[in-house]
């Protein structure tokens, strides 16, 4: 049995974990960021409340979306304490709920750069992982929507994958989740290679449009989930039609198969739904699509891996 004075290498893998509930938070977000973290709490707390062991946020949770807004909300998540209030409540509230944060995204300022950032903290209130959004939002479809993030915001360099242990217990608390945020779900790629480092789940906090949503947020969510045969998890501000930015809303569980376990509307709302991965390997037996790749053909190169390896 794997002691705790084992070194990370010598591990057994933890077990799976049993069927858990993850809750997904469709929050309003106003302008007034001290409200937009208080309300952000109690959902955590009414999510917990209601059994959810993993708990997930939208993308910029705590101030409007906009290029305007970005530099005056932004934290500086590494000093963290007062210089972050909103990543503060984030790991207080993992730690005394004793569940897995995934907190959506806040504008993060790193010395002169600022980012879109998603935290994730474990059930200990320790932050696990960073994800900067790595495909910053640039698009412009005239008469309809434009949006230039790399206004004000830089890029993050490195896709982010965390495992959820508990060494103690030996076990995955809530699997192992691959983070994009929002236009990272665009890219397959990312997708693919989370899924071949050995994600169960890929959560995506995301904010889509009115132009983009209704065509795009479900289609790109189911096709994610089945062609990696896994779990994929959304979740979006509520809509404000008097905001500069008008979200989609339609927060969402995916399975394995590609079927939609559970969505909402765009009015705020809280997601609670079942997560088992078992079903993984069930989908993965159904469809072998992992040893019918054809490897000779073509291949998906983690740089990422690759630079760590040699
Ligand atoms: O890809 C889209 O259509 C929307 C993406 C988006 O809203 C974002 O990245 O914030």
């Amino acid at each position: 049995m794997a002691s705790s004075f084992m070194p990370e290498q010598a591990r057994a893998p933890p077990a799976l974990p049993l069927p858990f509930k993850i809750g997904l938070c469709q929050l309003s977000v106003t302008a007034d960021k001290e409200r937009n973290i208080a309300h952000a709490r109690k959902a955590i707390e009414e999510a917990a409340a209601k059994g959810a062991k993993l708990v997930m946020l939208p993308e910029i949770w705590n101030s409007p979306y906009s290029n305007d807004s970005f530099p005056v909300y932004a934290e500086d998540i590494d000093a963290g304490g007062e210089a972050s209030p909103s990543t503060a409540m984030l790991s207080e509230a993992a730690r005394l709920l004793k569940i897995t944060i995934v907190g959506g995204s806040i504008p993060e300022r790193s010395g002169d750069r600022l980012y879109n950032t998603c935290c994730v903290f474990d059930s200990d209130g320790k932050l696990k992982a960073k994800h900067r959004k790595i495909h910053l939002f640039d698009i412009d479809i005239p008469g309809k929507i434009t949006f230039i993030e790399s206004k004000t915001l830089t890029a993050g360099e490195t896709p982010t994958i965390v495992d959820t242990v508990n060494h103690g217990l030996g076990l995955a608390e809530v699997g192992r989740i691959g983070i994009g945020i929002c236009y990272d779900i665009r890219f397959q790629e990312l997708a693919i290679i989370y899924a071949a480092r050995g994600a169960h789940l890929i959560c995506y906090p995301g904010a889509f449009n009115m132009t983009t949503g209704p065509l795009h947020w479900e289609l790109l969510q189911r096709a994610r989930a089945a062609d990696n045969q896994l779990y994929v998890a959304t979740c979006s501000p509520a809509r404000d039609v008097a905001a500069g930015y008008v979200a989609w809303g339609h927060s969402t569980l995916v399975g394995p198969f590609g079927e939609v376990l559970a969505t909402t509307e765009h009015e705020e709302d809280i997601i609670i739904s079942e997560i088992d991965y078992s079903l993984l390997e069930v989908r993965r037996t159904n469809l072998p699509l992992t040893k019918q790749r054809r490897g000779d053909l073509y291949q998906l190169v983690d740089v990422q891996r690759l630079k760590s390896d040699s």
